[in-house]
């Protein structure tokens, strides 16, 4: 799995524990699933508009605000990127990608 993604994935189960006034996740989790949700939603809205604007750095910037957000919400439920990963990398091999991409084509 990606090492950002791990060990941002790390800190985000170590948040858990630590106290709201003190962590910014911390304080996401302590307000619940709903206030994640609302984030994500923000965030995925600010990302539209940035993509609309053809802002490259501002669409990097507002996406991941976005990743970091919906990890918060994976990791709320008991979840994290390497089950994305692992979707994605499934229908990659299903799609006969990966062997397309060997190949070259
Ligand atoms: N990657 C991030 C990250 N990306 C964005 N953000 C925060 O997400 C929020 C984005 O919300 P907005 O853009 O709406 O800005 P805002 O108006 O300040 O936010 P709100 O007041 O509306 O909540 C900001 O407060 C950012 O600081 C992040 N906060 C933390 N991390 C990572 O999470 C780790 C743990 O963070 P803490 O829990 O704060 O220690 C850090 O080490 C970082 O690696």
């Amino acid at each position: 799995m990606n090492q950002v993604l791990q060990e941002l994935a790390t800190i985000l189960e170590q948040r858990k524990e630590e106290s709201a006034d003190k962590s910014y996740v911390a304080s996401l989790y302590a307000k619940g699933l709903d206030s994640i949700l609302k984030k994500i939603g923000e965030e995925a809205t600010e990302t539209v508009m940035a993509a609309k604007d053809g802002n490259k750095e501002k669409i990097v910037y507002e996406t991941a605000d976005l990743w970091f957000h919906s990890m918060v919400m994976l990791a709320h439920q008991g979840l994290g990127p390497d089950d994305v990963l692992r979707e994605l990398q499934r229908r990659f091999g299903l799609s006969g990608l990966e062997e397309k991409a060997s190949r070259g084509k």
